[in-house]
Parts: structure tokens; C-alpha cells; sequence
């Protein structure tokens, strides 16, 4: 039944797809998208989201493309997504574009990975009327730098640098290239810096203290979502600090670049009905606490006497 479903909302993406190409009806699709992001602001939004975009080679495959056209059809994706979480209101949305893992692929992908990159997220902030810049997005990359080629590094610090300003309120996090462990261990590693230089006392490290020292920064707010898509049921080093607490993973069974606006209102929409549950409860809990307060009638039973009336009129 599972499959089902998710050959439903793939063939309604497909069929939405097909529709779209014809003017009119993309501004009525549009218009309807919006309808549904304005009803879904009226209930609770997360304010960060987390993907691991999972698929794109197997899209490839199955479509007969070329791997390159696969990760491509993957960016086209990604904009699809991250247009629709910033109009719904979440405030960071963050990427797994390149593990450090896949170092390890051929380095002709790597090539293809890292150019792919460099050119969406030109497109995305160069211009003064880019996405990123007329919607007051800032790119942030996250990770490890150094494994970074100096020429693609530079054209990232410029992308960084057009779109970090004080005006802009959303962020994109591109984790690139990063694993959650190679984080933790740059984490600890600022912090006993810090402790041998007597920046901070050692008693004075706390959980705060590690997540402020990771890439990401202390102004990213705790992770609400962690999107895995292609039916895969692992976080390959992603997030592995990050999805704690209140933070639900889901695990999607569609490839990355057939996940659109369907797929990502769905998990919002679940993500949503389920804290309206819990910020119910958490109201009936208190009320109920409060009704507990109220003091039993015993209580003033053994209150002392009133002191006798006293009137203006009669001296
Ligand atoms: C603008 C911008 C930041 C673009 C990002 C482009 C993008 C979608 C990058 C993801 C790359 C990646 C390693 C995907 C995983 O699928 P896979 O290659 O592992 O596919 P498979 O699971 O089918 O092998």
C-alpha cells in the first residue's frame, strides 16, 4: 500500500509536470500552490529543515541519462523544494550536497558534482535579481573547507559574500563537503583550543558549547525535519548531532529528483498535524495543573475571621 501511495503522488508530480508546461496553467498551478502554503501558515511550521537528497544516479539509470543530467535534474528539484519551504515560512533549510564520503567516487563525478554546484548557486545569488537575493536567502557553506579546490572555494566565498547581509533572514546551509562526524571532531577540536588558550574554562563546556562550536554556527535553530529520500534508511553521517530530541526523520521511497511540492507539503503537513497534537496536549497538561492549583474549600474552612465592616457613611 506504501508503494502505492508513492506511485500515486510520483504519477500526480508527472502529471503536474506535463500540465505545467503550458503557460496559463502554470499560473494557475502556481496560484493553488500558494493557496495551499497560505492555508498551511495558519498551523505550526518548522523553522529548520534538513535533506539528504538521495537518488539522483538511480534516476539516471532508470531514464536512460546521463549520471550528469541525474544530479542536474536533482538542482531542479531542489529549487521546487527549497521555493516552497521559504514561502511557507521555515527559516533555514539545510543541504547534503557533498559528503566526504564521496571523494571516493570516480573523479569525473566529482568534477561533474562540484561544477553543478558552483553554477546553481551562481545562478542562484549572482545577480542583484537572483532567487537568493530578491528573497533574502543567505548562503552559507558548511563544512569542510579545506577539502575544498581553491578556484571553486573562491567562487563559493563570493557567493557567501553577495548574500550575507543584514537584511537577509533566511538561510540555506550547503554541507559541503561534510560528514557529522568530521563536525563533532572540528567541534572539540575549536573547543580544546580554546581551553588551552584560556578562552573558556573547561568546566564551562556544555552541550551549548559544542553546538556553538560546529560549522554551522549557534544561530541555526534546532532541527525540526530530516528529509532522506530514495528508500534508504540510514543518515550516512548527516545530522547525527543535529536530529536529537524533537527532531522526526523521514524516510521518503521516492528518488531526489522526483521529490516536489507534493512530497515536501506531505511531510510538512504530517510534521505539522503532529505538534498541533502536541501543543494540545501540552495545554490540557498545564490547565489541568492549574485546575489542580485551585485551593479546596477545607482550605478556607480554616481561614481566619473577616475583620468587622467597616462603612463611610456611618462613623
Ligand atoms: C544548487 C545545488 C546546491 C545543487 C545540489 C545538487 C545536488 C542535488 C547534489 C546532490 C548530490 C548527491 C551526492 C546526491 C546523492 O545521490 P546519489 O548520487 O548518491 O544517487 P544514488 O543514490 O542513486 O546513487
Amino acid at each position: 500500500m506504501a508503494g502505492q501511495g508513492k506511485n500515486n503522488l510520483v504519477s500526480l508530480n508527472g502529471i503536474l509536470g506535463l500540465i505545467s508546461s503550458f503557460p496559463l496553467i502554470t499560473y494557475i498551478l502556481e496560484f493553488f500552490k500558494d493557496l495551499v502554503i497560505n492555508m498551511m501558515k495558519t498551523a505550526p511550521v518548522p523553522k529548520h529543515i534538513a535533506l539528504i537528497m538521495d537518488g539522483n544516479r538511480r534516476y539516471a539509470k532508470s531514464k536512460k541519462l546521463a549520471l550528469s543530467e541525474g544530479h542536474s535534474a536533482g538542482a531542479d528539484s531542489l529549487i521546487q523544494v527549497l521555493n516552497t519551504c521559504y514561502k511557507l515560512g521555515v527559516a533555514h533549510v539545510t543541504i547534503y550536497a557533498f559528503s566526504i564520503e564521496n571523494f571516493n567516487r570516480s573523479q569525473e563525478e566529482v568534477e561533474t558534482l562540484f561544477g553543478l554546484l558552483r553554477n546553481r548557486l551562481s545562478l542562484l545569488a549572482d545577480n542583484e535579481d537572483s532567487y537568493a537575493r530578491i528573497n533574502k536567502i543567505k548562503v552559507r557553506i558548511v563544512g569542510n573547507k579545506s577539502l575544498i579546490p581553491e578556484d571553486i572555494l573562491h567562487d563559493l566565498e563570493a557567493i557567501e559574500a553577495k548574500t550575507n547581509n543584514l537584511e537577509s533572514y533566511r538561510v540555506l546551509n550547503v554541507c559541503f563537503p561534510y560528514t557529522s562526524r568530521d563536525d563533532i571532531a572540528h567541534s572539540v577540536r575549536t573547543i580544546s583550543y580554546k581551553v588551552a588558550n584560556n578562552i573558556i574554562r573547561s568546566s564551562d563546556v556544555t552541550l551549548e558549547t559544542l553546538n556553538e562550536n560546529m560549522y554551522m554556527g549557534a544561530d541555526t535553530p534546532p532541527l525540526d525535519i530530516l528529509v532522506r529520500t530514495s528508500g534508504h534508511t540510514r543518515l550516512s553521517d548527516f545530522m547525527l548531532w543535529q536530529a536529537n530530541d524533537k527532531c522526526v526523520i523521514e524516510f521518503v521511497d521516492v528518488l531526489w529528483p522526483d521529490f516536489k511540492f507534493l512530497n515536501i507539503v506531505s511531510v510538512i503537513l504530517k510534521w505539522s498535524y503532529y505538534k498541533t497534537l502536541e501543543m494540545e496536549e501540552a495545554y490540557h497538561t498545564t490547565s489541568r495543573k492549574k485546575e489542580k492549583k485551585v485551593p479546596s474549600p477545607e482550605i478556607y474552612a480554616n481561614l481566619p475571621p473577616p475583620p468587622p465592616l467597616a462603612s463611610v457613611t456611618q462613623s
